[in-house]
């Protein structure tokens, strides 16, 4: 009954799907909703590789909002290409950047993770491709992580030369615990799919895209039995400490991001940095 309910909200039926954009018009961030379990997949899909921009961050933000509101019973959030779940954020958003543009960019991240990490709905990462920095974060604010072999995850920046946030850090640590995850952060390192499992920072392991996704799905069965309500409630608990962290200092956060980047040696190593990638290719 409830399910019905929730799902009238959602836009028309096709194929026992209903696609969905906040915008109207599917572009960096396509949601499709399932008609009989109500699970919303969130499917990045900004070539080559998913890096985090404004616009699609903002869309995602929305698309956020959007599930939040009309009740979706999970989120399964993963990429269109098999190669990268998501770069991280996007070079560009932060070398040579503009005081407007850059301000709207990070808002907009961190508005996205407050809402993806507190969403009150279960929430899974199926990571089909590597996920540096960024791609990492958006993973880590997930509840559950399925990743497919042969990828890379972590929080790397400090092989950029740049600092991750606090809030980039707490993700990790309450995932894997703080000796690991300092370890992993002050040497920038990118685990594999199998030492991602190992030490914890990934659930499963699967074969390709389409094992990940449905052992995704299986995901939600664990909650089959329990009380929606208690489970939100319990994550909410569990997790605010972490939000309320930021939410209590974006404007403290944003003042030191845009005052880090815009170091001079810090816009040179971005720089180097693009150059490098524009350079070599990942096997
Ligand atoms: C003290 C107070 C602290 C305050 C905080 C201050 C600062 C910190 C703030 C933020 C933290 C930063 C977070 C980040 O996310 S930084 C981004 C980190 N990302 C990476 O390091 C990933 C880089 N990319 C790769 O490793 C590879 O591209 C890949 C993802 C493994 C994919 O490899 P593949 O071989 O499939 O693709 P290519 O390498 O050929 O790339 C294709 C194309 O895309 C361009 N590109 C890749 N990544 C990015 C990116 N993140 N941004 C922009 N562009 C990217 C790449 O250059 C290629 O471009 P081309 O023109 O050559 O086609």
């Amino acid at each position: 009954m409830f399910l019905r309910s929730a799902l009238s909200l959602w836009p028309l039926a096709r194929n026992g799907t209903r696609s969905y954009s906040s915008t109207g018009v599917t572009k960096l961030v396509a949601v499709t909703v399932d008609d009989q379990t109500g699970i919303a997949t969130v499917n990045l899909q900004r070539p080559p590789v998913n890096s985090l921009n404004l616009e699609l961050l903002t869309e995602l933000s929305s698309s956020l909002t959007d599930l939040e509101k009309n009740k979706s019973r999970g989120i399964i959030l993963k990429s269109y290409s098999d190669a990268v779940f998501s770069a991280g954020i996007d070079i560009l958003e932060m070398y040579k950047c503009e005081e407007e543009r850059v301000t709207l960019f990070w808002s907009a991240l961190q508005e996205v993770w407050i809402k993806l990490y507190g969403h009150f709905a279960p929430t899974v990462a199926c990571i089909n491709g590597h996920a540096p920095a960024g791609g990492c974060l958006l993973a880590l604010s997930c509840e559950y992580r399925v990743m497919v072999k042969e990828k890379t995850i972590g929080l790397n920046e400090t092989k950029l030369g740049i600092v991750a946030p606090q809030w980039f850090i707490a993700s990790l640590v309450n995932i894997i615990g703080q000796r690991q995850s300092e370890v992993a952060l002050t040497t920038g390192k990118m685990f594999t799919t199998e030492e991602a499992l190992r030490i914890g920072l990934v659930d499963e392991m699967a074969e390709n895209t389409e094992d990940a996704f449905s052992k995704s799905l299986e995901f939600f069965k664990k909650f089959k039995n329990i009380s929606p309500f208690a489970r939100a409630q319990t994550k909410a608990f569990i997790r605010e400490s972490t939000i309320q962290a930021l939410v209590k200092n974006r404007e403290k956060d944003l003042k030191m991001f845009i005052n880090e980047i815009r170091k001079e040696n810090v816009q040179k190593g971005l720089g180097q940095y693009l150059e490098s990638l524009k350079k070599r290719k990942v096997s």
